[in-house]
């Protein structure tokens, strides 16, 4: 069996290599001649596949992404070729809530907010929104889901619509790009709703680009207005549009779900579906090849209480600032955008790092935040 792997998903060779005769390939140069022979094709986000990459492949017999967004697979053509999605769903959930979380700190501080006093509206209640929701849950931080497609379901939690999601202070989307059809997401703060953003307000976007009007987001901020936007994600990455760049308060390369245990998972979800399709047994697991993390350990500062606490713990394992002055100072360079994602020194997740509390009171959201109670 042919498995070929994009070079992004780390340890694919340590995962599948005894599957078959893997090769690996980089998205700059993958064609259809190139993985004409494979069996089986593993991509990240960076690699479409579509007609152009799978015609001259008559084997092909899976194709899976180790990312939670599929919009860079072409769903039509590989129905028609029987193969179906396969992805990595909810690997990177905890890494994505964890980047917000480190934005919504960062901004605090800025602005002298205090968050328990801010509503925050979470668009799209999936693997991220519902780990951003525990989260916020922990940090007593008052949160509203808005996520028609799980309401008209049947998930019994309680949502509100989009006209409630504008009153909030605080605006984090996790959808899909979905282009057109009932639950639209394409440009789904479209000038209207930029308008209507208060400058008191903020808006994050680490789910997709496409999500926000870029252009009407850029015309916003050339009018004069001073909105609050956090983005990880860009229209047309990674050949963005560098003009709206300055305006963004913290501005990163689409690598919120960069975590090294995200990135992994992502593989590691791969590997067990490649096995059950292929019947082969899984016997590898990702806590084989995780490194401990370098220190694994960290301590409370005994002299901070409430959110100064929880905000200094959360900033010392991430702090967005160090992602968005690199970006910021280099984006203008050539290829950048890809240069950074490529090289980026992943971040651990909480739960990596175990955390001695000592008597400290706030111990409990501590934990409940995610980190290692050990
Ligand atoms: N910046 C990054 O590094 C990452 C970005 N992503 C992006 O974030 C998206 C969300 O990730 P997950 O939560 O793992 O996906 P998910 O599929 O688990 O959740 C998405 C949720 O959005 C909901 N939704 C769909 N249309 C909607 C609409 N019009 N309004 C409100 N909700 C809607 C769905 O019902 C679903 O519950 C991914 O599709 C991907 O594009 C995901 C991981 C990392
Ligand atoms: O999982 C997703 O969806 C993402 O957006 C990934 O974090 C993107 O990562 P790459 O595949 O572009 O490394």
């Amino acid at each position: 069996m042919k498995i070929y792997y994009e070079d992004s998903l780390p340890y694919a060779a340590e995962f599948f290599s005894e599957l078959g005769d893997s090769r690996v390939f980089s998205h700059k140069d993958v064609n259809a001649k190139l993985v004409a022979d494979a069996d089986v094709l593993l991509v990240r986000s960076t690699t479409k596949v579509n007609a152009q990459l799978l015609d001259l492949n008559q084997n092909i017999a899976y194709v899976g992404t180790a990312t939670a967004g599929t919009n860079h697979l072409d769903e039509e053509y590989l129905r028609s070729r029987e193969l179906g999605i396969h992805s990595a769903a909810g690997c990177n959930a905890v890494a994505v809530a964890e980047y917000v979380l480190s934005a919504l700190f960062v901004m605090a501080l800025e602005h002298d907010w205090q968050l328990v006093d801010k509503t925050v509206g979470i668009v799209g209640a999936g693997h991220v929104g519902t780990r951003l929701s525990a989260k916020l849950t922990a940090l007593g931080i008052r949160h509203l889901l808005c996520d028609p497609p799980l309401a008209d379901a049947g998930d019994p939690r309680d949502f509100v619509d989009m006209s409630q999601i504008m009153q909030c202070d605080i605006i984090t989307l996790h959808v899909p790009l979905i282009k057109g059809g009932r639950y639209n997401t394409g440009h789904m703060f479209d000038a209207k709703r930029l308008d209507a953003l208060k400058e008191t307000q903020l808006l994050i976007n680490a789910c997709r680009g496409e999500v926000i009007d870029n252009k009407a987001l850029l015309a916003c901020f050339e009018a004069g207005r001073a909105l609050n936007v956090v983005l990880d994600v860009w229209e047309n990455e990674p050949d963005i549009d560098q003009a709206l760049v300055p305006y963004i308060a913290l501005a990163t390369a689409h690598i919120a779900g960069h975590t090294v245990e995200g990135k992994a998972r992502g593989t590691e979800m791969l590997y067990q579906q490649v096995c059950g399709q292929f019947g082969f047994t899984a016997t590898k697991k990702l806590s084989d090849y995780l490194p401990v993390p370098q220190p694994d350990r960290l301590y409370v500062d005994e002299t901070l209480r409430g959110q100064a606490l929880l905000s200094a713990l959360v900033l010392s394992v991430y702090d967005i600032r160090n992602d968005s002055k690199q970006f910021k100072e280099s984006i203008h360079l050539p290829d950048q955008f890809r240069y950074i994602r490529k090289n980026y020194s992943i971040r651990r997740e909480f739960a990596a790092l175990s955390v001695n509390t000592g008597n400290n009171p706030g111990s409990e959201a501590i934990y409940a935040l995610g980190f290692n109670r050990k």
